[in-house]
């Protein structure tokens, strides 16, 4: 009997049907069946071979068994077939039948939903009165040739804004799986902040010996990440007041390294490997600069924060599967990207990266942070910056928004922000611009005091009811100013030494002082405002 379920359809975990893809060994119907006992809200039978009458034998099958579990089931294009089976719905591409043609042929309340690459196609399926939209192909997949619209992660918000001021929904779809599910959702999101209401997912879970684990695991990542992502942006109110415990929090993290002295894997450049892994000793941790693509998996398991600085880009491979996997252990990334403006390579090289992971913490100069918030107003000299910028806190906001992480502006005056509050830091002595490599030192300082902080909030606040949906714990907004904090109240302190004669004498010193830095020094030297929007 068919079941009045159209009203709420839950999208969260949408899966679209593939026989092709099935492994030896499992029946169609006994892998829908775990695939729903497993979690999944929403089932959609594709066909693209079957003839007719194979097609009808097969929805048939799904409804019945889709019905049983009150779960709703969408049929993939055809409407004769949808009407034979009073199916729940159609799911309609952007060659076949018209929404509003669709819509005259079905009974009311049928569910249409529409396949979009562009957000003009979003926009026309909003106005064809489409029910949701599919967005994709998010990523590259095998179950369907996607080359030429494969949309990438962060573009999925474009598409997004164009359901502003509507109720129709969205999934996307493309080569979603449980490696990717978390990081996927969590940029999948509009500059007004709207979010996907589901992932539509094939063969991480067809092409699944254990379906039902598949899709048990796939819905309680949604699931854990609309939990996460429902709770208050910002882990604490922010107002100017607080700059005070903001400083305090962030110079109080350094005690956390040194008691810890967690394990900063940096995949950096040839120029500075060495005085990074000096400054991250000095600063109570422990350095591991690898570079092999083949010891990531392990690596990142172990890691307390990864840190991707592609100042002389010798070992691409190397740095995405590392990102991929530190994301996937929920350890923080912050990445670094070396005079991204200077060549075409180094700016698709940095979309690439960030396509394949997410960035906790993005630190840059002028130049690079404009090269990635597409402003033109500061031009790149090599890994230099040729300026600063009128309104630096507007293009770190927007760049945060864009890539749904804390920027770091590093300069004379150091920005830092979550996409809302803005903390501008003046400490910094100008013997830094007079070293190479004192923009990669601040990287190291981020990347450790992001460690830190991951493993504060995992010591006072246990794994919390949200710590599965969200891609890394703690406030990195706080651990990115106690990095900057760290790197520029030491450099003041080495630059006012006696034996420091200039940049010769000052790296070393720079070292020293990090080595004897304490939370109190450093929280009584921070100089501070804060811009709340
Ligand atoms: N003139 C200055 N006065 C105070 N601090 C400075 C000055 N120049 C640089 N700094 C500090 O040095 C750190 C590095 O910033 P900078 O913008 O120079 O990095 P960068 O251009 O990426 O450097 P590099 O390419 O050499 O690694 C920042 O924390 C910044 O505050
Ligand atoms: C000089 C230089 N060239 C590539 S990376 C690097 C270090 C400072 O960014």
């Amino acid at each position: 009997m068919c079941k009045a379920i159209t009203p709420g359809i839950d999208y969260s975990l949408y899966l679209v049907t593939g026989r092709e893809l099935l492994p030896e060994g499992i029946t169609y119907i006994e892998s829908l069946k775990q695939a729903i006992e497993g979690g999944v809200t929403v089932v959609q039978v594709r066909e693209k071979k079957a003839d007719t009458g194979e097609f009808l034998q097969i929805a048939r099958e799904s409804k019945e068994l889709c019905d049983q579990h009150n779960i709703p089931l969408i049929v993939n294009d055809r409407i004769d077939i949808a009407l034979a089976i009073r199916a729940t719905g159609v799911h309609l591409g952007q060659t076949d039948m018209p929404v509003a043609v669709a819509r005259s042929l079905l009974p009311p309340d049928t569910i249409i939903g529409v396949s979009c690459n562009t957000p003009e196609q979003v926009e026309k399926a909003v106005q064809d009165g489409a029910d949701y939209v599919g967005l994709g192909a998010v990523y590259g997949t095998q179950t369907k040739d996607v080359s030429g619209k494969i949309i990438g992660p962060r573009k999925v918000g474009l598409r997004l804004e164009k359901l502003d001021g509507t109720n129709v929904k969205s999934v996307v779809i493309g080569g979603i799986k449980t490696s990717n599910v978390l990081r996927t959702l969590h940029v999948s999101v509009s500059t007004s902040g709207r979010t996907v209401d589901g992932v539509a997912v094939v063969s991480d879970i067809v092409a699944s010996k254990t379906p039902r684990e598949s899709a048990r695991t796939l819905a309680s990542l949604v699931k854990a990440f609309k939990l996460a992502s429902s709770a208050p942006a910002l882990a604490r109110p922010f107002s100017r007041q607080l700059s005070d415990s903001l400083l305090h929090d962030a110079a109080a993290l350094l005690d956390v390294v040194r008691k810890h002295s967690p394990l900063i894997h940096q995949i950096t450049n040839t120029v500075v490997t060495n005085q990074s892994a000096n400054a991250t000793l000095a600063l109570g941790a422990s350095p591991i600069m690898a570079t092999s693509p083949y010891e990531m998996e392990d690596l990142q398991k172990a890691t307390g924060a990864l840190l991707i600085n592609f100042g002389t880009i010798t070992d691409k491979e190397g740095m995405l599967q590392a990102g991929k996997f530190a994301n996937l252990n929920k350890k923080p990334v912050v990445f670094d990207p070396v005079g991204v403006g200077a060549t075409a390579y180094r700016r698709s090289t940095a979309s690439e990266l960030l396509n394949t992971w997410q960035a906790s913490i993005i630190k840059g100069n002028a130049a690079e942070i404009g090269a990635l918030a597409d402003s033109v107003e500061v031009q790149a000299k090599g890994v230099d910056s040729g300026g600063s910028f009128k309104d630096p806190a507007a293009v770190i906001r927007q760049l945060a928004r864009k890539e749904r992480c804390v920027v770091v502006l590093s300069g004379v005056v150091d920005y830092i922000t979550n996409g809302e509050d803005v903390v501008a830091l003046h400490n910094g002595h100008p013997l830094l611009g007079q070293i190479t490599g004192s923009g990669c030192m601040l990287g190291t300082a981020v990347a450790t005091f992001a460690a830190a902080e991951r493993l504060r909030t995992l010591e006072s606040e246990g794994k919390g009811a949200d710590e599965e949906g969200k891609l890394v714990s703690g406030d990195m907004l706080v651990a990115a100013v106690g990095g900057v904090l760290a790197l520029t109240v030491a450099s003041e302190l080495a630059a006012a030494r006696e034996d420091v004669k200039g940049s010769g004498t000052f790296l070393p010193a720079l070292i020293d002082e990090l080595g004897k830095l304490t939370p109190e020094v450093i929280a009584s030297r921070a100089k501070a405002e804060v811009f709340s929007p």
